[in-house]
């Protein structure tokens, strides 16, 4: 692939320390590169969700530097930091539509960081946005669905929703935080699929935190293992023995191998 190699997220002895002295991070250093699909996986409270939230700037890092595509996301201000998030796009576990608003509202929000709030206030979105998002919506199979309000939609189909929001967007990465945990499984991997899809057809870069073993194996080429805030495993998954998701799981002590 011509952009292997590329980096496109740094983080440099990345550390966090919630207000309340719990230790979210500890001295992370990893690199991905442009046109990964990578999954962590780790228990609960593990440090999954910190990761996300620091490399998107949703929360501010304690210590050290995240860079995405070569720029200090961390260090960023203002509209160099509107720019660099506009390239990020996020999936969630809980969805975060706009329910009330219509199917096709909520894909055009992924290009709300693209005009002035004004426009966005009025709808002014333009023609060409509203044919892309109707595209984006044909992508992930929900085209007949646009006119339709969020809340009238399945888990599953809200989730594809998501996805053509981020379609819509075109960032460079996609962060997808336990983006399937309320899904059943078989509309867990449709998800799965679609971003698999945004990673191969659209060159995005993809970050999924992810609960499920089977899944992270079936989808993920590389598996960082977080426990306690630091990376206790990062390698292909090809190469990746049972073993490593054992201990993962098991943190080299018993009683949190019920946890999950
Ligand atoms: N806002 C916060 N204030 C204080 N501590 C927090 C906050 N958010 C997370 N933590 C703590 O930081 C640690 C890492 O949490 P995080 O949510 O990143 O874990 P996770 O691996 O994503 O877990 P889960 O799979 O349950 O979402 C945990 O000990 C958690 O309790």
């Amino acid at each position: 692939m011509a952009n292997a190699n590329t980096p496109m997220i740094e983080c440099k002895n990345v550390s966090k320390v919630y207000p309340d002295g719990t230790v979210g991070l500890k001295d992370i250093n990893l690199t991905i590169n442009k046109g990964e699909f990578v999954v962590v996986v780790g228990l609960s409270g593990a440090g999954k969700s910190t990761l996300l939230r620091s490399i998107n700037r949703l929360q501010d890092v304690s210590g050290g530097e995240i860079l995405i595509d070569g720029k200090s996301i961390t260090a960023a201000k203002g509209k160099e930091l509107r720019l660099i998030r506009r390239d990020i796009g996020m999936i969630f576990q809980s969805f975060n539509l706009v329910k009330r608003s219509s199917v096709l509202r909520n894909v055009l929000v992924g290009r709300v960081a693209y005009y002035p709030t004004w426009k966005t206030t009025f709808n002014l979105f333009s023609k060409e946005d509203k044919q892309k998002a109707y595209e984006a919506l044909q992508q992930v199979g929900l085209a007949e669905k646009v006119y339709n309000r969020a809340d009238e939609l399945s888990g599953g189909q809200q989730q594809r929703v998501a996805i053509a929001r981020v379609l819509e967007q075109n960032p460079k990465i996609i962060l997808a935080d336990e983006p399937t945990a309320s899904l059943d499984p078989e509309t867990s991997k449709r998800i799965m699929n679609d971003l698999k899809m945004l990673n191969e057809k659209y060159g995005m870069t993809v970050i999924a935190n992810l609960h499920s073993v089977e899944l992270a194996k079936e989808f993920g080429q590389r598996v960082i293992g977080i426990r306690a805030g630091q990376v206790v495993y990062d390698g292909k998954m090809s190469e990746t023995p049972e073993s490593v998701f054992t201990n993962i799981y098991n943190g080299g002590n018993g009683k949190e191998a019920a946890d999950d």
